[in-house]
């Protein structure tokens, strides 16, 4: 297999290649270059081989904003490399820091969690960064009134981590790292409630600095289930971003706290709402932010090899644990795109599927689950394309892909034009292979998306 991770590597290099006219203005000094190339270093196993390409593409359009960035990881766990090998044979353990990202809309509880995961007793040292709009830090006094738990609580205040003080972020993580490296486990990074995550994800994966001791674990996403309505409601003017919506769109994790000010049919119909602009996120129902801390620290969200969970077939799962209550999941209505072909709403075991395509402006899921192997020259130029063309409107993608004579499942995601990809575990002998993924964003076409993709298909 070793082999095989050098093919895919050519196969990207030959794509790369051919799309010389768009690849290199960014790598040049004509437009700044905020999303640099790097190497994805995370390891599979100890006696990987391992082979990656990474390149950049040119959107001219969009030049001024971001760089296109495409990165593939290929690697191979079968075949040991011998010494004299040029491909790498022993990739160190990933040793790199985690951290978790908790967001949420104003109020919906960020430093309550944050108080509760300080305060809770898991023998973590966790390193807090706390960003406030104003300069008043109350939440900090807050957090550090409770936080016997805490190894250190540094403020942000002067503006909001996603937009003015993203590079104080970047200083404070490197300070953070140097000073204190060996004397935390995790850093927990509570955002500002207006805080689009986007930009706070992509710092993880733009920054050297950065990426190369901190690794992004995962963005839990605090909704008040009284108010949240009220935000995701809100028609913003165009270019314009619904920080509610995005944050739940980026979650990994979502809590729907403050269900005790709220009925149950009200939480059923806001989680059915939930889900259709999120379909991947795990969901759990809380009062006070009191979630086992598992579910938030730890979850591996951006973990290449934990990527099944939220790629789950049957979308978003909701967690049950310490609270009891009493609800179904009939109805939730996210587009999801199966091998079948049909366009009406049918019920099927104990979910309820929308098969119809939508032109909503906002922002929802589509998920595509088919058997059949990709040909990944053309999954390649496929996804290639579509995020130069849509990769504002592509908030989240992930996947687990069954690839042509590739006895791995692929795995990957995405964040806007960001895309890691690397062979997993082997196929098991009586498993389909099965390919399902999922995409996050605005305006998503899923008739379009899946037709893309089947194309695809040897
Ligand atoms: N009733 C009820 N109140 C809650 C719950 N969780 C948090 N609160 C209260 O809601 C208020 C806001 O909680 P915070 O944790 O400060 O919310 P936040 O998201 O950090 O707020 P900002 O930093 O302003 O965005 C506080 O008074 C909390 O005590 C809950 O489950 N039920």
């Amino acid at each position: 297999m070793a082999s095989f991770s050098i093919d895919i590597a050519t196969t990207f290099m030959g794509l790369a290649k051919r799309q010389t006219p768009h690849l290199h203005g960014l790598r040049t000094a004509v437009f700044p270059c905020l999303w640099k190339t790097r190497k994805f270093r995370r390891p599979i196993c100890s006696t990987t081989s391992s082979s990656r390409i990474s390149f950049t593409i040119n959107n001219s359009a969009k030049a001024n904003r971001f760089s296109r960035r495409f990165s593939v990881s290929a690697t191979s766990t079968s075949t040991p490399q011998s010494e004299e090998s040029d491909v790498l044979t022993k990739v160190p353990p990933d040793n790199r820091i985690p951290a978790t990202i908790i967001t949420g809309f104003l109020g919906s509880g960020k430093t309550t969690l944050l108080n509760h995961i300080l305060t809770a007793d898991h023998g973590k040292r966790i390193a807090v960064i706390e960003n406030e709009y104003g300069e008043v830090d109350i939440d900090g006094s807050l957090v550090a009134a409770k936080a016997a738990g805490a190894e250190e609580i540094m403020m942000l205040n002067n503006g909001c981590l996603c937009c003015t003080v993203r590079g104080d972020l970047v200083r404070m993580i490197a300070e953070l790292v140097s000073r204190k490296k060996g004397k935390f486990d995790h850093i927990v990074i509570e955002t500002t409630g207006l805080a689009n995550p986007a930009p706070i994800i992509q710092t993880f994966y733009a920054e050297d600095q950065v990426f190369n001791d901190v690794k992004l674990d995962g963005v839990v996403t605090l909704v008040d289930s009284k108010h949240v309505g009220l935000h995701l409601d809100e028609t913003k003017p165009k270019g314009v971003v619904n920080e509610a919506v995005e944050q739940i769109a980026y979650a990994d994790r979502i809590i729907i706290n403050k269900t005790d000010l709220v009925g149950e049919s009200e939480v059923s119909s806001l989680i059915q709402r939930i889900r259709n602009i999120n379909s991947m996120a795990h969901l759990k129902r809380t009062q006070f932010g009191k979630v086992d801390l598992d579910y938030v620290l730890g979850i591996g969200g951006f973990d290449l090899e934990r990527i099944e969970s939220s790629v789950g077939a049957e979308g978003s799962k909701e967690d049950h644990s310490s609270h009891s209550h009493d609800h179904d999941h009939h109805d939730h209505d996210h587009h999801h795109h199966h091998d079948h072909e049909h366009d009406h709403k049918h019920e099927h075991l104990d979910h309820h599927h929308s098969h119809d395509h939508t032109h909503d402006p906002g922002v929802s899921s589509v998920s595509i689950v088919c058997e059949g192997t990709l040909d990944l020259e053309k999954a390649n130029m496929w996804l290639g394309t579509l995020l130069i063309e849509r990769s504002d409107d592509i908030y989240r993608m992930k996947g687990l892909l069954s690839v042509q004579g590739m006895d791995e499942r692929f795995v990957f995601q995405g964040v806007h034009d960001i895309f890691q990809g690397s062979p997993d575990r082997p196929w098991r002998s009586d498993e389909p292979r099965t390919n399902k993924i999922v995409f996050i964003g605005k305006n998503l076409d899923g008739k379009e998306l899946e037709e893309g993709f089947k194309a695809c298909l040897t």
